[in-house]
């Protein structure tokens, strides 16, 4: 089998393809490919490896030979999924093994945004350390907060266990389904969205995003919140509504924000988020850390070796396709 790969990927993945026999091309210019680069790329594959194209309908009618789409994410909203089962191409993803990183950064946005850290280190650079002031700087503790986790599935689960170690916090969320491991493992309590707005002094977003979750957090929302609340998304950035977001921080709905996810991504230097004091922005590294990247491209690669055998990927998102066989 022949295999397209739209980055380069971690070593890990290319061994694991290159052993099993597979002979692989990959695309190393530093921007991302045109579609019709990319149909064009794909003509002599078999299998495709995405890491950062959008694979909408266009290209996937004009890609219908592919055996196997191997994402290498968890997420799956980059692509048209249901023009991928309908054609017939099973689709791999990356479940799990990135859960406890992302939900590192979603931690690591948290504490950010509470002590406004990185407008701080923006005042070093600046030159605006200056003299100590006793009533300036004045961030927030997290000790005994309550967390509310929309979507505690794997890395919700993940920062809730981080919240409820470190400082003790009281877990409730909000989710299609109870999760009773972790009522039982951290006390989660189950609640309505509308709850989980009022009681949260930090929220944060683990869902995916979908038809349901897009535009989800708004003005409306942001104004049932509680005005100490501090906001973090490490899941997709058109769950939140920017507008919305900038308006509630500037006029004090909300008290802070942590962001790894943006919409549009890259976000644009001037975005007045990256300005405010209590707002943390990171350019969506919550899985990137060597050994999560690593182990990512070993899955990717696994789900295209499965297909090269006549198996199923391992890590699959539309069984579907399946069905009729
Ligand atoms: N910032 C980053 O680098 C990363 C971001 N992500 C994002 O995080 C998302 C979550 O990943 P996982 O935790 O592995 O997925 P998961 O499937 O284990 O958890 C998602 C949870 O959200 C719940 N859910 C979905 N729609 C809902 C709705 N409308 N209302 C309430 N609950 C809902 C599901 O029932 C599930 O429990 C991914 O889809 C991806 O978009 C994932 C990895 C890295
Ligand atoms: O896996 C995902 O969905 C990401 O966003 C990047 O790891």
């Amino acid at each position: 089998m022949n295999v397209f790969i739209t980055r380069i990927i971690p070593e890990s993945g290319l061994r694991l393809l290159e052993d099993a026999g597979l002979k692989v091309k990959q695309w190393t210019e530093k921007r991302s490919m045109t579609r019709g680069e990319l149909i064009d790329a794909c003509q002599g594959a078999d299998a495709l490896l995405n890491a950062g194209q959008r694979l909408d309908e266009q290209f996937l009618e004009a890609s219908k030979h592919l055996k196997v789409i191997a994402l290498h994410s968890v997420g799956y909203d980059n692509i048209a999924i249901e023009t991928a089962t309908r054609l017939g191409i099973p689709v791999g993803n990356t479940p799990g093994v990135l859960s406890g990183a992302t939900a590192d950064t979603a931690f690591l946005l948290m504490m950010a945004a509470a002590r406004n850290a990185f407008y701080m280190n923006r005042k070093i650079t600046a030159g605006e350390w200056d003299f100590f002031e006793p009533t300036a700087n004045l961030g927030k503790e997290l000790s005994g907060c309550t967390l509310g986790v929309f979507g505690l599935g794997k890395i919700g689960v993940e920062m809730a266990r981080r919240c409820a170690g470190a400082f003790g916090m009281k877990i409730i969320y909000h989710n299609r389904n109870r999760n009773e491991e972790a009522e039982h493992e951290l006390g989660a309590k189950l609640v309505s969205f509308e709850e989980l707005l009022k009681q949260s002094d930090v929220l944060t977003v683990h869902t995916a995003l979908t038809a349901e979750t897009e535009g989800k957090f708004d003005l409306e929302v942001f104004k049932q919140m509680k005005p100490g609340a501090i906001f973090i998304n490490t899941a997709r950035g058109a769950i939140h509504q920017e507008t919305d977001l900038i308006y509630a921080l500037e006029n004090k709905l909300i008290w802070g924000a942590g962001l790894d996810v943006t919409n549009p991504e890259p976000m644009h230097a001037d975005n007045p988020l990256l300005f405010m004091p209590n707002v943390a922005v990171l350019p969506h590294i919550g899985s990137a850390t060597e050994g999560t990247r690593s182990a990512m491209a070993r899955l990717a690669a696994e789900n295209i070796i499965a297909v090269s055998k006549g198996e199923r990927p391992p890590f699959l998102v539309n069984p579907e396709v399946y069905d009729s066989l």
